[in-house]
């Protein structure tokens, strides 16, 4: 029975990694620690656990995640109150300063857990994405949590409290099914498929895979004369069939769509994992190491090709992640094996190269360690970090285009920081071997946006995306009042919605939309869809 149950409310998956490298150090420190997700939040379970450490994201405008929502609900009720008398708490909130509800989920469970009848151990921490939001999280950690959470563990003992295992247990989708342990593999047809067995998604960024519409992309065009993705002056317009959840879409929402990675990088992949183009058409699928009987939990949607898992649901544009290493190391050959050990154990070095400054690709890493081949395929499936879906704010109307929606995106792209000279820095520390300098200067330079690129480059008609709609709390004045609007480059996407809906509806008070820019000759494609309606201004 564990000591600690840690909570997670998560959108991208930040607040999943971040609790579970806590469960990580929990352990560590001799406390058992069991991760929960919030969406199988139940109030009998959640005020069965004696200590609880919430990580709770903040989404939409000051919003809960969507696997926070029934909890959240429940703590904001003030006939609750007195539900958690004893619990002990604290909470890591993650936000983004941009907003101006900055960590507003973090702030409301905080005080809510304390108005429920809590007993709050430990300060509540802050971590902000527009920042360093990994040191954030490290220096919240490490300003005495584990010391506080060892003495609410020794007084709940004291107190003689004890979690029965039945009341604790959160509900699950296929909870009448054990749960097995998913075993992956490679096989080379349709034709050579078993059935597989029931499923949920492993993990927040994979339940996106398994609830997403698939949409076909009803056409795409440059909002710039002059394209170039090294300059970032690239700005298109998507449009998609609203299929689906997507049909009751409105104006100023967001859509979030899953992008794919570059296949420069798929193809630099598969040769690390010793396969050829040809083998993107095998088949992956699923089993329980168990056998049938067994539910598992997917890391995405199968039977799906190797084409698909490689490119949509793995992330290849980042260097790997601790548990990808440590699940590789054993199969890589020498010297790569004792450069994977020392990277596991120099938590600062492998930060460094995961760091978003340098942008060091999956396979650039791999390079670096000498790495040209032989990694195992289906380990490397099963622990690859997961894509992760990136939201945009809806540029259409549906009173203008009912079963279109109109995406408005700009490339996202900077220089990095040079990881050659990171490489010798790294070499000279015993870290990396010393031909990991010569393959840094191989890699690319320049930041493309994952998603930003992919719809700049290779995104076309007929093409099919996974997307999922979120309603926002950006929306007109529901009076008829003046309205000034304002949005530089693609910031003016939620207003071309709302000029269509003031084309359309009942409004008499004057609207007036600016548009900025950067570039007057550069940019008079998007000018023309902006300036166009400003004829309608009363
Ligand atoms: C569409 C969207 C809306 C967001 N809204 C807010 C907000 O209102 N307040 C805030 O502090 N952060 C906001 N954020 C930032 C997230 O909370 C932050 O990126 C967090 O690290 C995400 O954690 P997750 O990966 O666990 O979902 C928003 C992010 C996105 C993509």
């Amino acid at each position: 029975m564990a000591d600690v149950h840690i909570y997670f409310g998560s959108q991208s998956g930040t607040a999943e990694s971040f609790s579970e490298d806590l469960q990580e150090e929990a352990e560590k420190h001799g406390i058992k620690a069991e991760v929960r997700d919030l969406q199988t939040f139940t109030p009998e379970g959640f005020a069965a656990s004696h200590i609880v450490i919430m990580v709770v994201a903040t989404y939409g405008d000051g919003e809960p995640t969507d696997n926070a929502v029934a909890f959240h609900k429940w703590v904001s009720n003030p006939k609750n109150d007195g539900a958690l008398k004893g619990q002990r708490f604290t909470v890591m909130g993650l936000g983004d300063m941009n907003y101006s509800r900055y960590n507003n989920m973090g702030q409301l469970t905080d005080q809510s857990l304390e108005r429920m009848g809590g007993i709050r151990i430990y300060k509540r921490g802050v971590g902000d994405d527009s920042q360093d939001i990994v040191s954030d999280f490290e220096t919240w950690r490490e300003g005495g949590l584990w010391e506080h959470v060892k003495t609410a563990v020794a007084e709940v003992k004291k107190e003689g409290r004890c979690v029965s295992l039945g009341e604790s247990r959160p509900t699950s989708a296929s909870a009448e099914k054990p749960l097995g342990t998913a075993v992956l593999s490679l096989v080379r047809s349709t034709a050579e498929l078993a059935p597989e067995p029931d499923a949920e998604p492993s993990e927040v960024a994979a339940r996106f895979y398994f609830e997403a519409e698939r949409c076909t992309v009803a056409k795409v065009r440059e909002l710039r004369q002059h394209r170039s993705l090294e300059d970032g002056l690239s700005t298109m317009e998507v449009e998609l069939e609203a299929s689906g959840g997507l049909e009751k879409y409105t104006a100023g929402g967001t859509l979030a769509l899953l992008p794919r990675n570059a296949p420069s990088d798929v193809s630099a992949v598969l040769k690390l994992l010793g396969l050829s183009e040809g083998d993107l058409a095998k088949q992956v699928t699923v089993k329980a190491k168990e056998g049938s009987g067994f539910k598992v939990k997917k890391p995405f949607p199968t039977p799906c090709t190797l084409g698909d898992a490689l490119s949509l649901y793995c992330d290849l544009a980042k260097a790997p992640t601790k548990k990808l290493l440590t699940a590789l190391q054993e199969k890589l050959d020498e010297p790569s094996k004792e450069f994977v050990g020392k990277l596991l154990s120099d938590a600062d070095a492998l930060k460094a190269l995961q760091s978003e400054a340098v942008c060091c690709r999956m396979h650039e890493f791999w390079a670096l360690l000498g790495v040209k081949g032989g990694l195992d395929p289906v380990t490397f499936l099963q622990n690859c970090p997961r894509q992760r879906a990136r939201e945009f704010t809806i540029a259409s109307s549906p009173l203008m285009a009912a079963k279109r929606i109109s995406l408005c995106v700009s490339l996202t792209t900077r220089e990095t920081e040079s990881l050659e000279s990171m490489a010798e820095k790294l070499v000279a520390a015993g870290a990396l071997p010393p031909t990991a300098v010569a393959a840094a200067r191989e890699a690319r330079p320049r930041f493309l946006g994952m998603c930003s690129r992919y719809i700049s480059a290779d995104l076309k008609e007929g093409d099919a995306v996974l997307a999922k709609y979120h309603p926002s709390s950006l929306t007109l004045p529901s009076k008829d009042v003046p309205i000034v609007m304002v949005g530089a480059g693609a910031g003016v996407a939620p207003f071309r919605g709302f000029w269509d809906e003031l084309r359309k509806g009942p409004q008499v008070a004057p609207a007036v939309l600016f548009f900025g820019c950067r570039h007057p000759n550069q940019e008079l494609v998007g000018i023309s869809w902006v300036l166009s309606p400003c004829a309608w201004q009363a």
